[in-house]
Protein backbone atom coordinates (compact mmCIF):
# COMPACT_ATOMS: atom_id res chain seq x y z
CA UNK A 1 0.00 0.00 0.00
CA UNK A 2 1.27 3.49 -0.88
CA UNK A 3 1.77 6.13 1.84
CA UNK A 4 -1.61 7.85 2.39
CA UNK A 5 -1.74 11.61 1.92
CA UNK A 6 -3.61 14.17 3.97
CA UNK A 7 -7.08 14.97 2.54
CA UNK A 8 -6.80 17.33 -0.45
CA UNK A 9 -8.93 18.93 -3.18
CA UNK A 10 -8.11 18.19 -6.80
CA UNK A 11 -9.82 20.57 -9.23
CA UNK A 12 -9.58 19.55 -12.89
CA UNK A 13 -10.33 22.21 -15.51
CA UNK A 14 -11.20 20.43 -18.78
CA UNK A 15 -12.93 17.64 -16.88
CA UNK A 16 -15.07 16.47 -19.78
CA UNK A 17 -12.07 16.14 -22.10
CA UNK A 18 -10.06 13.22 -23.41
CA UNK A 19 -7.13 13.57 -20.99
CA UNK A 20 -9.32 13.63 -17.89
CA UNK A 21 -11.34 10.63 -18.95
CA UNK A 22 -8.48 8.55 -20.31
CA UNK A 23 -5.71 9.34 -17.85
CA UNK A 24 -6.55 11.58 -14.89
CA UNK A 25 -9.65 9.85 -13.51
CA UNK A 26 -8.14 6.35 -13.89
CA UNK A 27 -4.96 7.57 -12.17
CA UNK A 28 -6.93 9.04 -9.27
CA UNK A 29 -9.03 5.88 -9.01
CA UNK A 30 -5.86 3.76 -8.73
CA UNK A 31 -4.44 6.02 -6.04
CA UNK A 32 -7.72 5.69 -4.17
CA UNK A 33 -7.65 1.90 -4.61
CA UNK A 34 -4.10 1.73 -3.29
CA UNK A 35 -5.10 3.65 -0.18
CA UNK A 36 -3.21 6.83 -1.07
CA UNK A 37 -6.22 9.07 -1.59
CA UNK A 38 -7.75 9.33 1.85
CA UNK A 39 -11.40 9.63 2.84
CA UNK A 40 -12.37 13.30 2.74
CA UNK A 41 -10.29 14.02 -0.37
CA UNK A 42 -12.31 15.50 -3.25
CA UNK A 43 -11.99 15.54 -7.03
CA UNK A 44 -13.83 18.50 -8.54
CA UNK A 45 -14.24 18.35 -12.29
CA UNK A 46 -15.04 21.58 -14.08
CA UNK A 47 -15.78 22.52 -17.70
CA UNK A 48 -18.37 24.58 -19.57
CA UNK A 49 -20.71 21.63 -20.27
CA UNK A 50 -23.87 21.84 -18.22
CA UNK A 51 -23.66 18.73 -16.03
CA UNK A 52 -24.46 18.03 -12.41
CA UNK A 53 -22.56 15.73 -10.03
CA UNK A 54 -24.64 12.71 -11.02
CA UNK A 55 -24.18 13.21 -14.75
CA UNK A 56 -20.44 13.73 -14.36
CA UNK A 57 -20.16 10.63 -12.16
CA UNK A 58 -21.91 8.66 -14.92
CA UNK A 59 -19.28 9.85 -17.41
CA UNK A 60 -16.52 9.06 -14.96
CA UNK A 61 -17.95 5.57 -14.37
CA UNK A 62 -18.06 4.93 -18.13
CA UNK A 63 -14.48 6.14 -18.53
CA UNK A 64 -13.20 3.97 -15.70
CA UNK A 65 -15.07 1.01 -17.18
CA UNK A 66 -13.30 1.64 -20.46
CA UNK A 67 -9.77 2.36 -19.25
CA UNK A 68 -9.43 0.04 -16.27
CA UNK A 69 -9.56 -3.75 -16.52
CA UNK A 70 -12.81 -5.19 -15.07
CA UNK A 71 -10.80 -7.32 -12.62
CA UNK A 72 -9.37 -4.12 -11.11
CA UNK A 73 -12.74 -2.36 -10.77
CA UNK A 74 -14.32 -3.50 -7.55
CA UNK A 75 -17.95 -2.20 -7.54
CA UNK A 76 -17.87 -1.15 -3.87
CA UNK A 77 -14.56 0.69 -4.28
CA UNK A 78 -15.79 2.30 -7.49
CA UNK A 79 -18.90 3.59 -5.72
CA UNK A 80 -16.79 4.97 -2.83
CA UNK A 81 -14.44 6.67 -5.27
CA UNK A 82 -17.29 8.23 -7.26
CA UNK A 83 -18.75 9.63 -4.04
CA UNK A 84 -15.58 11.73 -3.80
CA UNK A 85 -16.09 13.16 -7.31
CA UNK A 86 -18.01 16.43 -7.90
CA UNK A 87 -18.67 18.72 -10.83
CA UNK A 88 -18.93 22.48 -11.29
CA UNK A 89 -20.12 23.87 -14.59
CA UNK A 90 -18.04 26.96 -15.35
CA UNK A 91 -16.26 28.78 -18.14
CA UNK A 92 -13.04 29.07 -16.19
CA UNK A 93 -11.49 31.45 -18.72
CA UNK A 94 -14.22 34.07 -18.32
CA UNK A 95 -13.80 36.70 -15.62
CA UNK A 96 -17.53 37.50 -15.63
CA UNK A 97 -18.65 33.85 -15.34
CA UNK A 98 -20.57 32.85 -12.22
CA UNK A 99 -17.83 31.53 -9.91
CA UNK A 100 -20.13 31.15 -6.89
CA UNK A 101 -20.40 27.33 -7.11
CA UNK A 102 -16.62 26.97 -7.32
CA UNK A 103 -16.09 29.36 -4.42
CA UNK A 104 -18.69 27.46 -2.38
CA UNK A 105 -16.60 24.29 -2.77
CA UNK A 106 -13.83 25.94 -0.76
CA UNK A 107 -15.96 27.95 1.67
CA UNK A 108 -15.20 25.68 4.62
CA UNK A 109 -11.82 24.32 3.54
CA UNK A 110 -9.08 25.00 6.11
CA UNK A 111 -6.30 27.19 4.68
CA UNK A 112 -3.59 24.55 5.08
CA UNK A 113 -5.54 21.97 3.04
CA UNK A 114 -3.80 21.39 -0.30
CA UNK A 115 -5.81 22.41 -3.37
CA UNK A 116 -4.51 21.53 -6.80
CA UNK A 117 -5.83 23.24 -9.93
CA UNK A 118 -5.05 20.96 -12.87
CA UNK A 119 -5.42 22.74 -16.21
CA UNK A 120 -6.34 20.02 -18.72
CA UNK A 121 -7.47 22.59 -21.27
CA UNK A 122 -5.93 24.25 -24.25
CA UNK A 123 -2.83 26.24 -23.13
CA UNK A 124 -4.25 29.56 -24.42
CA UNK A 125 -6.64 29.43 -21.46
CA UNK A 126 -4.00 28.97 -18.75
CA UNK A 127 -3.37 32.67 -18.13
CA UNK A 128 -7.06 33.58 -17.97
CA UNK A 129 -7.96 30.68 -15.68
CA UNK A 130 -5.13 31.56 -13.29
CA UNK A 131 -6.11 35.24 -13.23
CA UNK A 132 -9.71 34.30 -12.45
CA UNK A 133 -8.67 31.86 -9.71
CA UNK A 134 -6.66 34.66 -8.16
CA UNK A 135 -9.40 37.29 -8.55
CA UNK A 136 -11.86 34.93 -6.89
CA UNK A 137 -9.52 34.54 -3.90
CA UNK A 138 -8.93 30.85 -4.52
CA UNK A 139 -5.12 30.96 -4.74
CA UNK A 140 -3.98 30.26 -1.18
CA UNK A 141 -0.40 29.47 -0.10
CA UNK A 142 -1.41 25.78 -0.15
CA UNK A 143 -2.64 26.00 -3.76
CA UNK A 144 -0.80 24.52 -6.74
CA UNK A 145 -1.42 24.77 -10.43
CA UNK A 146 -0.59 22.01 -12.92
CA UNK A 147 0.00 22.99 -16.54
CA UNK A 148 -0.32 20.35 -19.23
CA UNK A 149 2.09 20.28 -22.12
CA UNK A 150 2.71 21.66 -24.63
CA UNK A 151 3.21 24.98 -22.83
CA UNK A 152 2.53 27.29 -25.75
CA UNK A 153 2.93 26.90 -29.45
CA UNK A 154 6.39 28.41 -29.77
CA UNK A 155 8.94 30.29 -27.68
CA UNK A 156 7.02 33.57 -27.72
CA UNK A 157 3.68 32.06 -26.62
CA UNK A 158 5.42 29.89 -23.97
CA UNK A 159 6.95 33.04 -22.47
CA UNK A 160 3.58 34.77 -22.46
CA UNK A 161 1.90 31.82 -20.71
CA UNK A 162 4.69 31.55 -18.15
CA UNK A 163 4.51 35.31 -17.51
CA UNK A 164 0.76 35.31 -17.01
CA UNK A 165 0.63 32.22 -14.80
CA UNK A 166 3.60 33.59 -12.86
CA UNK A 167 1.61 36.71 -11.94
CA UNK A 168 -0.73 34.61 -9.77
CA UNK A 169 1.31 31.58 -8.68
CA UNK A 170 4.90 31.46 -7.39
CA UNK A 171 7.26 29.24 -9.42
CA UNK A 172 7.25 26.71 -6.53
CA UNK A 173 3.45 26.42 -6.89
CA UNK A 174 3.61 25.75 -10.65
CA UNK A 175 3.86 22.13 -11.83
CA UNK A 176 4.54 21.82 -15.57
CA UNK A 177 3.71 18.22 -16.24
CA UNK A 178 5.46 15.98 -18.74
CA UNK A 179 4.03 12.52 -18.24
CA UNK A 180 7.15 10.84 -19.67
CA UNK A 181 8.97 11.90 -16.50
CA UNK A 182 6.41 9.95 -14.47
CA UNK A 183 7.04 6.70 -16.29
CA UNK A 184 8.68 4.25 -13.92
CA UNK A 185 11.35 3.35 -16.44
CA UNK A 186 12.25 6.98 -17.08
CA UNK A 187 12.71 7.46 -13.34
CA UNK A 188 14.67 4.23 -13.29
CA UNK A 189 17.12 5.82 -15.69
CA UNK A 190 18.32 7.93 -12.77
CA UNK A 191 18.75 4.76 -10.69
CA UNK A 192 20.42 2.88 -13.53
CA UNK A 193 22.97 5.62 -14.10
CA UNK A 194 23.71 6.87 -10.63
CA UNK A 195 23.32 3.72 -8.50
CA UNK A 196 25.30 1.44 -10.82
CA UNK A 197 28.90 2.47 -11.44
CA UNK A 198 29.09 -0.36 -13.98
CA UNK A 199 27.09 1.87 -16.34
CA UNK A 200 28.03 5.37 -15.22
CA UNK A 201 31.77 4.71 -15.64
CA UNK A 202 31.05 4.02 -19.31
CA UNK A 203 28.61 6.87 -19.78
CA UNK A 204 30.55 9.26 -22.01
CA UNK A 205 31.93 9.83 -25.47
CA UNK A 206 34.97 7.61 -24.78
CA UNK A 207 32.71 4.57 -24.50
CA UNK A 208 29.48 5.53 -26.26
CA UNK A 209 29.29 6.14 -29.99
CA UNK A 210 25.62 7.16 -30.32
CA UNK A 211 22.29 7.39 -28.52
CA UNK A 212 18.85 6.84 -30.03
CA UNK A 213 15.62 7.86 -28.30
CA UNK A 214 12.45 6.69 -30.00
CA UNK A 215 8.78 7.11 -29.10
CA UNK A 216 6.84 5.28 -31.78
CA UNK A 217 3.07 4.95 -31.86
CA UNK A 218 0.80 2.80 -33.99
CA UNK A 219 -2.22 5.09 -33.56
CA UNK A 220 -3.11 7.89 -35.94
CA UNK A 221 -4.50 11.21 -34.74
CA UNK A 222 -8.05 9.88 -34.34
CA UNK A 223 -10.33 12.12 -32.22
CA UNK A 224 -7.53 14.61 -31.44
CA UNK A 225 -7.15 15.89 -35.00
CA UNK A 226 -8.31 19.42 -34.13
CA UNK A 227 -5.55 19.76 -31.51
CA UNK A 228 -2.92 17.77 -33.37
CA UNK A 229 -3.18 19.59 -36.66
CA UNK A 230 -2.12 22.80 -34.87
CA UNK A 231 0.65 21.00 -33.08
CA UNK A 232 2.43 18.21 -34.96
CA UNK A 233 5.02 15.74 -33.71
CA UNK A 234 7.75 18.32 -32.99
CA UNK A 235 5.59 20.31 -30.55
CA UNK A 236 3.60 17.31 -29.29
CA UNK A 237 6.45 14.92 -28.49
CA UNK A 238 9.97 16.17 -29.26
CA UNK A 239 9.92 19.63 -27.61
CA UNK A 240 8.86 18.08 -24.33
CA UNK A 241 8.91 14.30 -23.81
CA UNK A 242 11.92 13.35 -25.90
CA UNK A 243 14.06 16.32 -24.90
CA UNK A 244 13.26 15.63 -21.24
CA UNK A 245 14.27 11.99 -21.60
CA UNK A 246 17.42 13.13 -23.38
CA UNK A 247 18.23 15.41 -20.44
CA UNK A 248 18.11 12.44 -18.06
CA UNK A 249 20.37 10.40 -20.35
CA UNK A 250 22.88 13.21 -20.83
CA UNK A 251 22.93 15.13 -17.54
CA UNK A 252 25.77 15.14 -15.04
CA UNK A 253 25.15 13.49 -11.65
CA UNK A 254 23.02 15.95 -9.65
CA UNK A 255 24.27 16.98 -6.19
CA UNK A 256 21.19 15.26 -4.73
CA UNK A 257 17.73 14.12 -5.76
CA UNK A 258 16.30 17.46 -4.63
CA UNK A 259 14.21 19.14 -7.27
CA UNK A 260 16.54 22.13 -7.66
CA UNK A 261 19.64 19.98 -8.13
CA UNK A 262 18.04 17.83 -10.82
CA UNK A 263 16.56 20.83 -12.65
CA UNK A 264 19.94 22.56 -12.75
CA UNK A 265 21.56 19.55 -14.42
CA UNK A 266 18.75 19.10 -16.96
CA UNK A 267 18.89 22.77 -17.85
CA UNK A 268 22.64 22.55 -18.47
CA UNK A 269 21.99 19.84 -21.05
CA UNK A 270 19.41 21.97 -22.86
CA UNK A 271 21.81 24.91 -22.85
CA UNK A 272 24.60 22.69 -24.22
CA UNK A 273 22.57 21.52 -27.22
CA UNK A 274 24.31 22.48 -30.43
CA UNK A 275 22.00 25.08 -31.99
CA UNK A 276 20.30 24.01 -35.19
CA UNK A 277 20.58 26.79 -37.76
CA UNK A 278 17.95 27.27 -40.47
CA UNK A 279 20.58 26.03 -42.94
CA UNK A 280 21.07 22.78 -40.93
CA UNK A 281 17.43 21.81 -40.79
CA UNK A 282 17.40 20.00 -44.15
CA UNK A 283 20.39 17.86 -43.08
CA UNK A 284 19.64 17.04 -39.46
CA UNK A 285 15.85 17.02 -39.23
CA UNK A 286 13.38 14.86 -41.15
CA UNK A 287 9.68 15.65 -41.06
CA UNK A 288 7.15 13.18 -42.33
CA UNK A 289 3.41 12.74 -42.64
CA UNK A 290 1.72 9.36 -42.89
CA UNK A 291 -0.07 8.43 -46.09
CA UNK A 292 -2.51 5.54 -46.34
CA UNK A 293 -1.05 2.13 -45.64
CA UNK A 294 -1.61 -0.96 -43.55
CA UNK A 295 -1.59 -1.61 -39.83
CA UNK A 296 -1.86 -5.22 -38.66
CA UNK A 297 -2.78 -6.25 -42.19
CA UNK A 298 -5.72 -3.82 -42.35
CA UNK A 299 -5.84 -0.77 -44.63
CA UNK A 300 -5.76 2.60 -42.84
CA UNK A 301 -6.29 6.08 -44.30
CA UNK A 302 -3.60 8.72 -44.55
CA UNK A 303 -3.42 11.77 -42.26
CA UNK A 304 -5.06 14.22 -44.68
CA UNK A 305 -7.83 11.74 -45.43
CA UNK A 306 -8.52 11.42 -41.68
CA UNK A 307 -8.45 15.19 -41.39
CA UNK A 308 -10.60 15.87 -44.44
CA UNK A 309 -8.41 18.70 -45.74
CA UNK A 310 -4.83 19.37 -46.84
CA UNK A 311 -2.26 19.90 -44.13
CA UNK A 312 1.46 20.44 -43.73
CA UNK A 313 1.46 19.15 -40.16
CA UNK A 314 4.13 16.54 -39.47
CA UNK A 315 3.21 13.22 -37.86
CA UNK A 316 6.85 12.07 -37.78
CA UNK A 317 10.12 13.71 -36.80
CA UNK A 318 13.63 12.28 -36.72
CA UNK A 319 16.53 14.52 -35.82
CA UNK A 320 20.18 14.50 -34.93
CA UNK A 321 21.20 16.47 -31.85
CA UNK A 322 24.54 17.00 -30.15
CA UNK A 323 25.20 17.94 -26.52
CA UNK A 324 28.33 20.03 -26.62
CA UNK A 325 29.89 19.19 -23.29
CA UNK A 326 33.09 17.50 -22.10
CA UNK A 327 31.14 14.31 -21.43
CA UNK A 328 29.51 14.07 -24.83
CA UNK A 329 31.75 15.82 -27.33
CA UNK A 330 30.12 15.21 -30.69
CA UNK A 331 28.25 11.98 -29.86
CA UNK A 332 25.04 12.09 -31.91
CA UNK A 333 21.70 11.82 -30.12
CA UNK A 334 19.07 10.69 -32.62
CA UNK A 335 15.53 11.55 -31.52
CA UNK A 336 12.53 10.13 -33.32
CA UNK A 337 8.79 10.09 -32.82
CA UNK A 338 5.86 9.37 -35.06
CA UNK A 339 2.34 8.10 -35.45
CA UNK A 340 1.25 5.11 -37.55
CA UNK A 341 4.63 3.42 -37.15
CA UNK A 342 4.83 -0.39 -37.08
CA UNK A 343 5.09 -0.80 -33.26
CA UNK A 344 4.14 1.04 -30.10
CA UNK A 345 7.54 1.32 -28.48
CA UNK A 346 9.44 3.92 -26.46
CA UNK A 347 13.09 3.13 -25.92
CA UNK A 348 16.58 4.47 -25.46
CA UNK A 349 19.34 2.68 -27.34
CA UNK A 350 22.91 3.31 -26.23
CA UNK A 351 25.44 2.00 -28.74
CA UNK A 352 28.95 1.53 -27.38
CA UNK A 353 32.19 1.87 -29.29
CA UNK A 354 33.87 -1.17 -30.74
CA UNK A 355 37.09 -2.42 -29.14
CA UNK A 356 40.11 -0.41 -30.31
CA UNK A 357 41.58 -3.57 -31.79
CA UNK A 358 39.86 -6.88 -32.48
CA UNK A 359 41.48 -10.30 -32.23
CA UNK A 360 38.28 -11.81 -33.67
CA UNK A 361 37.79 -11.91 -37.41
CA UNK A 362 34.00 -11.63 -37.21
CA UNK A 363 33.40 -9.09 -34.44
CA UNK A 364 30.47 -7.47 -36.16
CA UNK A 365 28.13 -5.84 -33.64
CA UNK A 366 29.03 -3.25 -31.00
CA UNK A 367 27.65 -3.66 -27.45
CA UNK A 368 24.25 -2.12 -27.10
CA UNK A 369 22.14 -1.18 -24.09
CA UNK A 370 18.43 -0.91 -24.76
CA UNK A 371 16.33 0.75 -22.07
CA UNK A 372 12.71 -0.13 -22.84
CA UNK A 373 10.41 2.58 -21.49
CA UNK A 374 7.28 0.82 -22.79
CA UNK A 375 5.90 -1.73 -23.33
CA UNK A 376 7.61 -4.59 -21.44
CA UNK A 377 9.65 -2.16 -19.37
CA UNK A 378 13.17 -3.36 -18.78
CA UNK A 379 16.73 -3.32 -20.01
CA UNK A 380 18.53 -5.44 -22.51
CA UNK A 381 22.31 -5.52 -22.83
CA UNK A 382 23.56 -6.98 -26.05
CA UNK A 383 27.06 -8.44 -25.74
CA UNK A 384 29.21 -10.54 -28.06
CA UNK A 385 29.50 -14.19 -26.99
CA UNK A 386 31.10 -17.30 -28.35
CA UNK A 387 28.76 -19.41 -30.38
CA UNK A 388 28.77 -22.78 -28.60
CA UNK A 389 30.03 -24.86 -31.52
CA UNK A 390 33.15 -27.00 -31.66
CA UNK A 391 34.15 -25.15 -34.86
CA UNK A 392 36.59 -22.58 -33.60
CA UNK A 393 35.77 -19.11 -32.34
CA UNK A 394 32.61 -17.75 -33.89
CA UNK A 395 31.01 -14.80 -32.12
CA UNK A 396 27.35 -13.85 -31.98
CA UNK A 397 25.39 -11.16 -30.13
CA UNK A 398 23.58 -12.51 -27.04
CA UNK A 399 21.24 -10.55 -24.77
CA UNK A 400 21.09 -10.06 -21.02
CA UNK A 401 17.42 -9.23 -20.74
CA UNK A 402 15.74 -7.95 -17.57
CA UNK A 403 12.01 -7.37 -17.45
CA UNK A 404 11.22 -5.02 -14.55
CA UNK A 405 7.69 -6.31 -14.21
CA UNK A 406 8.94 -9.87 -13.82
CA UNK A 407 11.81 -8.79 -11.57
CA UNK A 408 9.53 -6.89 -9.19
CA UNK A 409 6.38 -8.92 -9.75
CA UNK A 410 3.95 -6.04 -9.49
CA UNK A 411 1.79 -3.75 -11.64
CA UNK A 412 3.54 -0.79 -13.20
CA UNK A 413 1.60 2.34 -12.20
CA UNK A 414 0.69 4.74 -14.97
CA UNK A 415 2.87 7.86 -15.08
CA UNK A 416 -0.04 10.12 -14.11
CA UNK A 417 -0.56 8.23 -10.84
CA UNK A 418 2.86 9.20 -9.57
CA UNK A 419 2.75 12.74 -10.94
CA UNK A 420 -0.70 13.62 -9.61
CA UNK A 421 0.31 12.53 -6.12
CA UNK A 422 3.57 14.50 -6.44
CA UNK A 423 1.55 17.65 -7.08
CA UNK A 424 -0.31 17.03 -3.81
CA UNK A 425 2.95 16.31 -1.98
CA UNK A 426 4.46 19.44 -3.51
CA UNK A 427 7.40 17.50 -4.97
CA UNK A 428 8.41 19.05 -8.29
CA UNK A 429 11.46 16.96 -9.17
CA UNK A 430 9.62 15.14 -11.98
CA UNK A 431 8.19 18.34 -13.48
CA UNK A 432 9.60 20.94 -15.84
CA UNK A 433 10.79 24.33 -14.66
CA UNK A 434 10.03 27.45 -16.68
CA UNK A 435 13.67 27.76 -17.76
CA UNK A 436 13.67 24.19 -19.14
CA UNK A 437 10.50 24.70 -21.14
CA UNK A 438 11.81 27.93 -22.64
CA UNK A 439 15.27 26.46 -23.35
CA UNK A 440 13.59 23.57 -25.18
CA UNK A 441 11.47 25.97 -27.24
CA UNK A 442 14.55 28.08 -27.99
CA UNK A 443 16.26 25.01 -29.42
CA UNK A 444 13.33 23.84 -31.59
CA UNK A 445 12.32 27.34 -32.75
CA UNK A 446 14.68 27.43 -35.80
CA UNK A 447 13.14 24.15 -36.95
CA UNK A 448 9.64 25.59 -36.64
CA UNK A 449 10.78 28.68 -38.54
CA UNK A 450 12.35 26.64 -41.34
CA UNK A 451 9.20 24.53 -41.64
CA UNK A 452 7.10 27.55 -42.54
CA UNK A 453 8.27 26.61 -46.05
CA UNK A 454 8.10 23.25 -47.76
CA UNK A 455 6.11 20.18 -46.81
CA UNK A 456 6.60 16.98 -44.84
CA UNK A 457 7.76 13.87 -46.68
CA UNK A 458 5.06 11.21 -47.00
CA UNK A 459 5.52 7.74 -45.51
CA UNK A 460 3.26 4.75 -45.78
CA UNK A 461 1.32 4.06 -42.58
CA UNK A 462 2.83 0.98 -40.94
CA UNK A 463 6.43 1.83 -41.92
CA UNK A 464 9.24 3.49 -39.95
CA UNK A 465 8.81 6.94 -41.49
CA UNK A 466 10.18 8.53 -44.65
CA UNK A 467 13.22 7.04 -46.34
CA UNK A 468 15.08 10.26 -45.47
CA UNK A 469 15.16 9.17 -41.80
CA UNK A 470 17.14 6.10 -42.77
CA UNK A 471 19.32 8.12 -45.13
CA UNK A 472 20.18 10.55 -42.30
CA UNK A 473 21.70 7.68 -40.30
CA UNK A 474 23.27 6.09 -43.40
CA UNK A 475 25.16 9.34 -43.90
CA UNK A 476 26.66 8.82 -40.41
CA UNK A 477 27.31 5.13 -41.15
CA UNK A 478 24.71 4.12 -38.56
CA UNK A 479 21.35 2.34 -38.47
CA UNK A 480 18.12 2.76 -36.54
CA UNK A 481 17.58 0.13 -33.89
CA UNK A 482 15.10 -1.94 -35.89
CA UNK A 483 17.68 -2.21 -38.68
CA UNK A 484 20.52 -3.26 -36.38
CA UNK A 485 21.53 -6.88 -36.04
N1 LIG B 1 -5.42 13.91 -24.48
C1 LIG B 1 -4.17 13.55 -24.23
O1 LIG B 1 -3.76 12.38 -24.36
C2 LIG B 1 -3.17 14.57 -23.82
C3 LIG B 1 -3.53 15.90 -23.67
N2 LIG B 1 -2.61 16.81 -23.24
C4 LIG B 1 -2.97 18.21 -23.06
O2 LIG B 1 -4.07 18.31 -22.15
C5 LIG B 1 -4.90 19.38 -22.49
C6 LIG B 1 -6.32 18.85 -22.71
O3 LIG B 1 -6.29 17.91 -23.74
P1 LIG B 1 -7.57 17.03 -24.13
O4 LIG B 1 -8.23 16.50 -22.92
O5 LIG B 1 -7.09 16.09 -25.16
O6 LIG B 1 -8.52 18.11 -24.82
P2 LIG B 1 -10.09 18.01 -25.10
O7 LIG B 1 -10.33 18.91 -26.26
O8 LIG B 1 -10.56 16.61 -25.16
O9 LIG B 1 -10.74 18.66 -23.79
C7 LIG B 1 -10.69 20.04 -23.52
C8 LIG B 1 -11.49 20.29 -22.27
O10 LIG B 1 -11.44 21.67 -21.96
C9 LIG B 1 -12.77 22.09 -21.62
N3 LIG B 1 -12.85 23.52 -21.84
C10 LIG B 1 -12.74 24.18 -23.01
N4 LIG B 1 -12.84 25.49 -22.80
C11 LIG B 1 -13.01 25.66 -21.46
C12 LIG B 1 -13.17 26.78 -20.61
N5 LIG B 1 -13.19 28.01 -21.12
N6 LIG B 1 -13.32 26.59 -19.26
C13 LIG B 1 -13.30 25.33 -18.73
N7 LIG B 1 -13.13 24.21 -19.50
C14 LIG B 1 -13.01 24.40 -20.84
C15 LIG B 1 -13.66 21.24 -22.51
O11 LIG B 1 -14.96 21.06 -22.01
P3 LIG B 1 -16.20 22.04 -22.33
O12 LIG B 1 -16.29 22.15 -23.82
O13 LIG B 1 -17.34 21.35 -21.68
O14 LIG B 1 -15.86 23.33 -21.69
C16 LIG B 1 -12.94 19.91 -22.34
O15 LIG B 1 -13.32 19.34 -21.10
C17 LIG B 1 -4.29 20.02 -23.74
O16 LIG B 1 -3.42 21.04 -23.32
C18 LIG B 1 -3.46 18.89 -24.33
O17 LIG B 1 -2.39 19.35 -25.09
C19 LIG B 1 -1.33 16.44 -22.93
C20 LIG B 1 -0.92 15.13 -23.05
C21 LIG B 1 -1.79 14.09 -23.54
O1 LIG C 1 1.66 13.64 -24.78
C1 LIG C 1 1.34 12.83 -25.63
O2 LIG C 1 1.70 11.55 -25.47
C2 LIG C 1 1.02 10.51 -26.15
C3 LIG C 1 1.94 9.29 -26.08
O3 LIG C 1 2.11 8.94 -24.74
P1 LIG C 1 2.51 7.44 -24.35
O4 LIG C 1 2.66 7.51 -22.87
O5 LIG C 1 1.39 6.58 -24.80
O6 LIG C 1 3.78 7.15 -25.07
C4 LIG C 1 0.73 10.87 -27.58
O7 LIG C 1 -0.13 9.89 -28.14
C5 LIG C 1 0.03 12.21 -27.64
O8 LIG C 1 -0.13 12.60 -29.01
C6 LIG C 1 0.82 13.27 -26.92
O9 LIG C 1 0.04 14.45 -26.80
Amino acid sequence: MATPLEPFDYVVFGATGDLTMRKLLPALYWRYRDGQMPKGARVIGTARSALDDAAFRDRARDALGKFIKPADLDPAQLAEFLDMVFYVSLDGAKADADWSAMKAVFADAPPERVRVFYLATSPELYGDICRNLSDQGLVTPAARVVLEKPIGHDLESARQINDSVGQYFAETQIFRIDHYLGKETVQNLIALRFANPVFERLWDSDAISSVQITAAETVGVESRAAYYDHSGALRDMIQNHLLQVMCLVAMEPPASLASEDVHIEKLKVLHALKPITPGDVGQVVVRGQYASGEMDGKPVPGYVEELGHDSNTETFVALRAEVHSWRWGSVPFYLRSGKRLPNKVSEIVITFRRPPWSIFPNLSEPNKLVIRLQPEEGIELSIMSKDPTPDGMTLRPADIDISFEKAFGRRYPDAYERLLMDTVRGDSVLFMRRAEVEAAWTWVQPILDAWKHGSPKPYKAGTWGPEAARAMLDADNRRWHEDMG
